[in-house]
């Protein structure tokens, strides 16, 4: 990141000792702080309910810190530097009389970037608190996914914001859009040639998007029982990357023409209708199992855990875009909590060349694969034929891969966290990383259809044990179109 003249603001963070907070905002901010890139006068003003002791605060901010930030990156100096910018208030966030007291502790003018790391069923009280204490005008809103259960949710929860906050003042943040790889996925499509033209299903067969995780659900029961992996990470995040794969080149890098195309992917998605349920998705949830050596609980056995629950714990999907660009070609997703490690990543599967002039003893021809991986080592592969070298063997056809490291090849070799990179655009008033309206409405309406046609045929979750990579149905579903998930090595 390169040092930028960034004007004091004032963090309000909503929910300053919850979970998202304290694991990855103050991480952000202090990053942030230590690249320079906080004014001196800028102020972090954390918001709860319980009251707190500042003191006490920072040394619970502290003590994150230290756990949360790599240890090189921990500078004693700047640590005292950073905690002494926060400052503590206790308000209900539901209650707009409470936020008379946030706007004595700001003062005048110093324009406010307002952080809600809260559920959004109170989002909307939080902006009307903000307008009643008149704090509105020069205020700018950053919302945490998923914003809403379903469709209608959303509309009510976005119509609480909007009534207060302009669009252009509104921040979606969907935290994959902040992660490196996902922004390189715009120079990789649009600066290389190479692939822009063939980027489509003249030249591409398939391509898998997968982010498996090894966490469980430990303390969230709460939140994701209701939830579910088809709201948690596919509505939003798989969404989110299958726009950026599949979209069309914008005119531009502007926020609105960058969305624009997105929209269109998403309105070419193809809803999948109960007959076609069967073969395209697979549900799954996780018995206990042994996570690289370790024996973890079953997602029923989790603290809090109800145990008749069927909420899905991995998704496997098959969807298909109607468009010029994309028409036959499957895009395989896969999501899932407690798999055998953790792994995101893109594959894009090209078609193999026409026609082959190689005999049955040169070896079998490897179609190319453009392998992009968003966490961890993050770069980009390319597998390509080659053969073999040396007089002795003759012509003999083999796959190798280009290799891209990005933590290799970064100018200061550390990779930034998302939430860096995403508040440092909200303080710079970029929009092109945060998520439009209509984005999330479309992503609603398909995924709402889905879990609708699911509850009309009663699907529920096959098992699969933690530390595997999900349910056996799973590996069916490529298996039926003769194929199977890029086998990680
Ligand atoms: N945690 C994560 O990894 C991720 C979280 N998110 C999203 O971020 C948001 C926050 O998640 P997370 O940090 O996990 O949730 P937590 O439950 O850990 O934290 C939410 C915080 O908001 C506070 N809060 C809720 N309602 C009120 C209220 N009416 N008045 C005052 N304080 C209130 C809670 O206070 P109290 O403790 O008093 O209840 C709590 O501290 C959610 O929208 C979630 O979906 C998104 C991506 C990842
Ligand atoms: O938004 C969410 O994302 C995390 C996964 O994020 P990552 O950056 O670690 O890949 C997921 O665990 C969580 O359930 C979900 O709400």
């Amino acid at each position: 990141m390169s040092k930028t003249s960034i004007e004091p603001r004032i963090f309000a963070l909503f929910g300053a000792f919850g979970d998202l907070a304290l694991r990855k905002l103050f991480p952000a901010l202090y990053q942030l702080d230590r690249a320079e890139l906080l004014s001196a006068d800028t102020r972090i003003i954390a918001l709860s309910r319980q009251t707190t002791d500042r003191t006490e605060a920072q040394a619970l901010i502290k003590e994150k810190l230290v756990r949360h930030v790599a240890h090189p990156h921990i500078n004693d100096l700047i640590l005292e530097r950073f905690v002494e910018r926060i400052e503590c208030l206790s308000i209900e966030f539901s209650k707009p009389s409470d936020f008379d007291s946030l706007a004595e502790k700001v003062g005048a003018n110093t324009p406010i970037i307002a952080f809600f790391a809260t559920p959004a069923s109170v989002y909307g009280s939080i902006c009307a608190g903000l307008a009643s204490a008149g704090l509105a005008e020069r205020c700018d809103v950053v919302l945490e996914k998923p914003i809403g259960h379903d469709l209608a949710s959303f509309h009510e929860v976005s119509d609480a914001v909007s009534r207060y906050f302009p669009e252009n003042r509104t921040y979606r943040i969907d935290h994959y859009l902040g992660k490196d790889t996902v922004q390189n996925l715009s120079a990789l499509r649009f600066a290389n040639n190479l692939f822009g033209s063939q980027w489509n299903q003249n030249h591409i067969s398939h391509v898998e998007i997968t982010v498996a995780e090894t966490v469980g659900i430990e303390g969230r029961w709460g939140y994701f029982d209701q939830a579910g992996q088809l709201r948690d990470m596919i509505q939003n995040h798989l969404m989110q990357l299958l726009c950026l794969i599949a979209m069309d080149p914008p005119p531009d890098l502007s926020a609105n023409s960058i969305r624009d195309e997105k929209v269109k992917v998403l309105k070419s998605l193809v809803p999948i209708s109960s007959e076609k349920l069967k073969d395209n998705l697979v549900l799954g949830q996780y018995r206990a199992g042994n996570l690289q050596g370790t024996t973890v609980p079953g997602y029923l056995e989790e603290e809090g855990a109800n145990s008749e629950s069927t909420t899905e714990t991995f998704v496997a999907l098959r969807v298909e875009i109607s468009n010029w660009r994309w028409i036959g070609v499957p895009f395989y997703l896969r999501t899932g909590k407690r798999m055998a490690k953790k792994l995101s990543e893109i594959v894009v599967h090209f078609k193999a060349p026409p026609h082959s002039i190689f005999l049955p003893e040169h070896g079998q021809i490897i179609s190319n694969r453009l392998i992009i991986r968003l966490q961890p080592n993050e770069g980009i592969s390319l597998s390509v034929m080659t053969t073999d070298r040396g007089l002795e063997r003759g012509m003999q056809l083999r796959s190798e891969p280009l290799r891209l490291n990005f933590a290799d090849s970064s100018a200061n070799s550390r990779i930034p966290d998302a939430y860096e990179r995403l508040l440092l655009e909200v303080m710079k008033g970029q929009q092109n990383l945060f998520v439009r309206k209509d984005e999330i409405e479309c992503a609603w309406k398909w995924c709402d259809q889905l879990i609708a046609n699911c509850k009309a045929q009663g699907i529920s979750p096959d098992n699969y044990a933690a530390g595997s990579w999900g349910p056996e149905a799973a590996m069916k579903l490529m298996d039926r179109d003769g194929r199977s998930w890029h086998d990680d090595d």
